[in-house]
């Protein structure tokens, strides 16, 4: 069994990821030297309990005590047992949950323990792979922008393109795939687009007890409420120039502006907001992209799509159009950034996070 991890050469790596939407554990497995992605492999996906996932959101916002114990633990539990799912990988890419992110003050916040998870399964395990960059003056997110890169490369596309990820938090990578590498100034500007699922999720568990607004059909039959959707988009985060980065609930007062809508148009209005704060990012590219290829669980979502294509002057397709897996791509994100940190390659830019340099975040632990 791999005891670390080798220094040169393809080696099989598994990613794992649990996402600002609380909605469970993604793991999936990528074939890579560190630059190029050779295979995707394998994945799986362990969903958290009414229980757990009720622990976790107590936790967020929290920088420590009782409640980030418990989701540490709910963490820990939930990725062992994904993990246990898997037995041909070399390295395992940890993200663990964060629960708290203010890169410009107490800084970044990811409960879960690589050092435990190597003991357990006896191979390496990278994790904490955000405070290094905070460290260095960056935002410590998004960090998929390298991945993004090997994306384009992977696919050999020879145009700029933006990859577009929709979770509970939205972040936009813009990759100039005629570079030769993510680390050359100008192939990458990454940053948080706003809020993505997480009002409409919140909203849809105050008011309905449902997790989300399956397939947007609530918003479906609403009418977008142009006033609120002004006064989103008068906050100040959308005039700041690129890098940023948001906090799952930096937005969490959002779902005030439509407290005296019907359920229905509070529904369409949230998830104009996010279509809103993409289009409004857009306009940071640096050149038109050929398209924006839409990932996370805001794709699943027809309305959300519909008001994309709206607002963009360019296509927007699905990730699956161009063979891509939509639901893994953060995991294997993390997949192929442990393999970068486990052979001290960058994992950042000042294009994607805003750090003074290129920075190669993550720790690694070895199983002992
Ligand atoms: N069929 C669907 N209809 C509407 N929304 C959906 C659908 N499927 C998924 N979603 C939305 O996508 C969310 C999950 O997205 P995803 O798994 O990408 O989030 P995440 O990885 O937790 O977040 P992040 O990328 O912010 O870390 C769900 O909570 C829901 O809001
Ligand atoms: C601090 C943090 O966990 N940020 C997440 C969150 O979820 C989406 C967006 O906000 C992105 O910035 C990031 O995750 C992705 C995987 C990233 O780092 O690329």
């Amino acid at each position: 069994m791999a005891k670390a991890i080798e220094k040169t050469g393809v080696v099989t790596a598994l990613g794992m990821m649990s996402g600002t939407s609380l909605d469970g554990v993604d793991a999936a497995v990528v074939d890579t030297d560190g630059i190029r992605i050779h295979n995707f492999g394998a994945s799986g996906y362990r969903a958290y309990s009414e229980a757990e996932r009720t622990c976790l959101r107590a936790a967020l916002g929290h920088w420590g005590g009782a409640e980030a114990e418990a989701a540490a633990e709910v963490v820990d539990d939930a990725h062992a047992e994904l993990l246990s799912r898997f037995s041909d990988y070399d390295v395992a890419g940890f993200h663990g949950q964060t629960l708290a992110h203010a890169p410009r003050q107490q800084g970044t916040y990811q409960v879960g323990d690589g050092a435990t998870l190597a003991a357990k399964t006896g191979r390496p395990v990278v994790w904490d792979f955000r405070s290094d960059d905070v460290a260095m003056g960056g935002e410590g997110a998004p960090l998929a922008p390298f991945f993004h890169f090997a994306c384009a490369k992977y696919l050999n596309l020879k145009k700029p393109v933006c990859f577009l990820n929709l979770g509970g938090v939205g972040n936009l990578t813009y990759v100039d795939p005629r570079f030769d590498s993510p680390e050359d100034a100008g192939a990458l500007l990454a940053f948080d687009t706003g809020p993505a699922n997480a009002p409409v999720n919140d909203l849809m568990q105050a008011r309905l007890g449902l997790n989300m607004d399956a397939d947007g059909r609530l918003a479906q039959s609403g009418t977008v409420e142009t006033g609120a959707l002004e006064l989103f988009l008068a906050e100040s985060y959308f005039s700041r120039l690129p890098p940023k980065s948001l906090d799952r609930n930096d937005f969490s007062e959002m779902i005030n502006l439509v407290g005296e809508l019907s359920d229905a148009d509070a529904a369409a209005t949230l998830t104009a907001m996010c279509a809103a704060g993409v289009a409004q990012g857009m306009q940071h590219c640096p050149e038109s992209p050929s398209s924006v290829l839409v990932t996370g669980g805001g794709r699943h979502n027809p309305v959300l799509m519909q008001m994309l294509e709206v607002s963009l002057d360019c296509p927007v397709q699905k990730v699956e159009e161009l063979g891509l897996d939509g639901d893994m791509l953060e995991a294997q994100a993390f997949a192929y950034l442990a393999v970068r940190v486990a052979r001290g390659m960058a994992t950042s830019a000042p294009g994607t996070t805003g750090v003074s340099a290129c920075v190669g975040g993550g720790v690694v632990s070895l199983p002992g």
